[in-house]
């Protein structure tokens, strides 16, 4: 269970400062799969950062597991985390990076193993991460949220550039890790796949938390999710007015 409560969190000159988050409160349940969406520089990011205690807020407070990540006693095992396809050191193999993880962690490194079995990555995983594809790195990042076994998981936007076989083994994945009672929330611009998994999804626009609910509550009288994100964010629909599109 992760819990925002009234973030709040500012960038940039005082004068004119970009609000990615103006009170952001939330409650992540356990066992459920959120999907956070919202238009390019909207905050996403900021949210799942400020969640993960790698960015500190302005205001408000987030919490994993009822409390703050740095308070707990093993941080890896309440949550993983993957923000940054560019995170690793390139220089270093999939292999050698998930080992480094779990000697943090405490976990024994023939468990590495058994990860790069699951995230398809064992012909790839003593090439130097440099060479690796956006997919491989994604897989990589995918396997580095696991090594912990925690009970909650944050994701930035992961399917990006991940192959059909690569998608379709995310999304079971992502719902095994629901269905096992973990908190999953993942950023995502896929409409399309968000509509047909997500236990809850959020809208972020302006600073704020515009739609929240069940697929079919934010969808509400609308066709589909998409034609809901955009009644939702109006901004959306005039930029498509703007381009021509609509
Ligand atoms: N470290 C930073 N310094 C200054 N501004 C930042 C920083 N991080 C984020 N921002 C700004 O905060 C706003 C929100 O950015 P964020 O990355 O959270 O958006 P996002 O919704 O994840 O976007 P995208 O969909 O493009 O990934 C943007 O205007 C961005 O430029």
């Amino acid at each position: 269970m992760i819990e925002a409560h009234s973030l709040t969190r500012t960038f940039g000159a005082r004068r004119r400062p970009t609000v990615p988050l103006a009170g952001v409160s939330h409650l992540f349940g356990d066992g459920t799969l959120t999907y956070l969406l919202g238009l390019n520089g909207t905050g996403k990011s900021t949210l799942l950062r400020c969640l993960s205690g790698v960015l500190r807020p302005d205001s408000g407070t987030a919490q994993v597991d009822g409390r703050e990540l740095g308070r707990t006693d093993a941080p890896a095992r309440h949550l993983g985390m993957y923000l940054d396809a560019d995170a690793f050191h390139p220089g270093h193999s999939g292999r050698r990076h998930l080992r480094w993880l779990a000697a943090q962690t405490g976990v024994p490194a023939h468990a590495v193993e058994a990860l790069l079995r699951r995230t398809g990555l064992e012909a790839v995983a003593d090439r130097p991460v440099r060479g690796y594809s956006l997919g491989m790195r994604q897989r990589l990042g995918i396997a580095s949220t696991l090594v912990g076994n925690p009970r909650n998981v944050i994701l930035d936007e992961p399917m990006n550039g991940l192959d059909v076989a690569g998608v379709l083994w995310l999304r079971g994945l992502l719902r095994a890790w629901a269905d096992e009672g973990r908190c999953v929330i993942v950023a995502s611009h896929d409409l399309a796949e968000v509509e047909a998994t997500a236990d809850t999804v959020l809208i972020l626009e302006g600073g704020v938390i515009v739609a929240r609910g069940t697929v079919d509550e934010v969808r509400g009288p609308h066709a589909n999710l998409e034609t809901a994100f955009l009644a939702h964010v109006p901004r959306a629909a005039g930029a498509l007015r703007v381009r021509g599109a609509a």
